[in-house]
């Protein structure tokens, strides 16, 4: 058995793992475990150094005090829900994150679903190519010029800035509720902060979130607050799906509250076969299926991003197996 420290890459990462390899294989060996969720992986991370985990996988208390020799768990990507950093920190393992690999990207997708479902494009581009649409710019919903419309933003943190900047150069009218940023920001960016969510909630045309999952935030956007909503908007959630719950997206859409939503991430990923958001928006028949559009959890997806990603993680380890402290910790 190898004397060597070990390093392993748990999730969608498999071999080769060329960035890992080249940056960690003088000090430590590094393998990758193809899991499909927690109980599959628990026994090949207990010898681990180092840990460097995805989104698709949870990490509980369970399998971190199984964990004997872990200095580090590198959560690749901002968000850190998915795992338990207080058990972390009760072992004495450092949990880092990687929070700035893809922030330009997320920003692009929230407007990316803006565009689409405001200007229906999407609609347009599938009525025509089913030839079930006539040759006519007619739509589902109205359309309604940008220039001045609220962006309402909850979390101005490194993607909602990101976001705020491109809704500014569109001609939106940015505002935000962050209460845990530092004043000025305001200022700095020319968009106006808001003292509270429902106050946000009122003015908003669309509601991007882009604050954390964390207890509380979980269903942050709840039916009161959509309802708070002026009528015919849009939500656009590429943070994370426990801050919204499709039945209140579906029922916001059924009852004409929302024009639109726009919707990378889902509480459970993939979604349950019964997942009622999901299969309204599969139904042809359905309101849903022109005015919602869902992707699997890819804003952040670009091959440079995630190559940082990569990068960042496994230099964040090498820095702790030559004895330096992590960088990044969030536990
Ligand atoms: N879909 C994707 O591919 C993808 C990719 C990266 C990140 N994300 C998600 O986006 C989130 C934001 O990323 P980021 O890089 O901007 O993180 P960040 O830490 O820079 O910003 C988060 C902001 O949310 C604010 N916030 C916290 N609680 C809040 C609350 N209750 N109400 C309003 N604001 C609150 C914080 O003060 C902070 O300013 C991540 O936590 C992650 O879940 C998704
Ligand atoms: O949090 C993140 O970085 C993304 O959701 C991908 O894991």
């Amino acid at each position: 058995m190898s004397s060597r420290p070990l390093v392993v890459v748990t999730d969608f990462i498999t071999e080769p793992l060329e960035y890992e390899h080249q940056i960690l294989g003088e000090v430590a060996d590094v393998v990758a475990i193809d899991a499909n969720n927690e109980s599959e992986l628990v026994g090949a991370v207990e010898q681990a150094s180092a840990l460097m985990i995805y989104h698709a996988i949870s990490l509980t208390s369970e399998t971190i005090n199984r964990l004997q020799d872990c200095k580090l768990i590198v959560r690749c990507g901002v968000g850190i829900d998915n795992v338990d950093g207080l058990a972390a920190r009760q072992k004495g393992i450092d949990l880092a994150n990687v929070p700035d690999y893809g922030t330009e990207e997320v920003a692009d997708s929230a407007i990316g679903l803006t565009l689409s479902l405001t200007r229906g494009l999407h609609v347009l581009n599938n009525r025509l190519q089913r030839e079930v649409g006539p040759w006519s710019y007619s739509q589902v919903v109205p359309k309604r010029r940008l220039r001045n419309q609220v962006f309402a933003i909850i979390g101005l943190g490194r993607i909602g800035i990101a976001t705020a900047l491109r809704a500014k150069a569109l001609g939106f009218d940015v505002r935000f509720y962050d209460p845990y940023i530092c004043q000025g920001m305001d200022k700095a960016l020319g968009i106006q902060q808001i003292d509270s969510l429902p106050e946000l909630a009122k003015s908003a045309y669309v509601l991007s979130l882009h604050c954390p999952l964390t207890p509380g935030t979980q269903s942050i956007v709840d039916t009161d607050l959509i309802r708070m909503m002026p009528p015919g908007g849009y939500i656009i959630n590429t943070a994370r799906g426990g801050l919204l719950q499709p039945e209140v997206v579906l029922q916001a859409i059924e009852d004409n509250h929302l024009a639109g939503a726009g919707i990378d991430v889902l509480p459970d990923e993939p979604p349950a076969p019964q997942n009622p958001l999901v299969n309204a928006w599969r139904d042809p028949n359905h309101p849903a299926y022109d005015r919602v559009i869902i992707n699997p959890h890819a804003a952040f997806y670009c091959e440079e991003g995630l190559q940082d990603m990569r990068i960042k993680g496994s230099q964040n380890c090498l820095r702790v197996l030559q004895g330096m402290p992590p960088v990044n910790v969030v536990n």
